[in-house]
């Protein structure tokens, strides 16, 4: 059995009479890629933030690598190897891609970095990026400036920069949004060949790369999970045909 990294238990949040997250139990285990959809407006944004540290739950318990760490901010859940990516960009246009993930190094190893001389902490944050930018797929790349990119690219990017910290989960916010057939394909490869390393809350409309990707799917509706399984399962689940998939599974 892989071990569980992340463990929400009887999570809920309500902006007024209206119930966001509706008491959510939801586990993700270490390697696994766990793809949380539902329809527009049931809550998944609302609980991405909660796991992230930017939005308190009014009830429940996160518990992250073993610790409980439903009251700590978002930098100290930032450190413990939690990393969040897209819908909230710090690409800096004008500089080059290498820099823009040098800098993210940087702010992720802020404690290391001040005890080296700042030319070595340039070295040494540059050559991490380079390593980073291989990963992504963007290693040819590196010298040209971040507003020069492709859309596809620029979320690659993006994904190097969630990677700097090095964390254990990556919580992905719409990966594929906004991107065209080609970049998407792209993408997917990519998510592929970062699976088992790192540990992926998936949030994610493109049901074909979900269904490719995910280990697990968990199916949010006004606020709450109907239904955790493996793709074949979900896709076979009643509730989940008539609540959301419908003719789409
Ligand atoms: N700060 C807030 N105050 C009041 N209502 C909010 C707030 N944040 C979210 N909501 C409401 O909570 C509900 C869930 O929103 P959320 O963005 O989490 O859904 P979602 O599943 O991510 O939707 P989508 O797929 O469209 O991104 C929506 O009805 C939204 O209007």
């Amino acid at each position: 059995m892989a071990e569980v990294l992340l463990e929400i238990s009887g999570l809920a949040k309500a902006y007024g009479a209206l119930h966001v997250t509706a008491g959510v139990d939801l586990s993700v285990h270490s390697g696994e890629i766990h793809a949380l959809i539902g329809p527009n407006g049931a809550g998944k944004t609302t609980l991405v933030a909660q796991i992230a540290g930017e939005v308190m739950p009014d009830a429940g318990a996160i518990r992250f690598a073993g610790s409980d760490i439903t009251r700590l901010p978002v930098h100290r859940r930032a450190r413990r190897g939690l990393a969040r990516s897209f819908q909230i960009t710090s690409v800096f246009p004008g500089f080059t891609v290498r820099e823009n993930v040098a800098l993210a190094v940087m702010a992720a190893r802020g404690r290391t970095f001040r005890l080296l001389r700042p030319a070595s902490a340039d070295r040494e944050a540059n050559a991490q990026a380079e390593l980073l930018l291989a990963e992504v797929g963007l290693a040819g790349r590196s010298r040209v400036a971040a507003s020069g990119l492709s859309h596809g690219e620029k979320r690659a990017l993006e994904l190097a920069m969630g990677l700097a910290a090095r964390p254990r989960l990556l919580l992905l916010d719409e990966p594929m949004a906004g991107t065209g057939p080609t970049e998407s394909a792209a993408m997917v490869a990519l998510l592929e060949r970062l699976k088992r390393q790192y540990a992926i809350l998936l949030v994610e409309h493109d049901m074909e790369a979900v269904f490719r990707l995910a280990d697990r799917i968990s199916v949010l509706v006004a606020g709450r999970i109907i239904a955790c399984g493996t793709p074949d399962e979900v896709r076979a689940d009643d509730r989940v045909k008539a609540a959301y998939l419908g003719e789409e599974a």
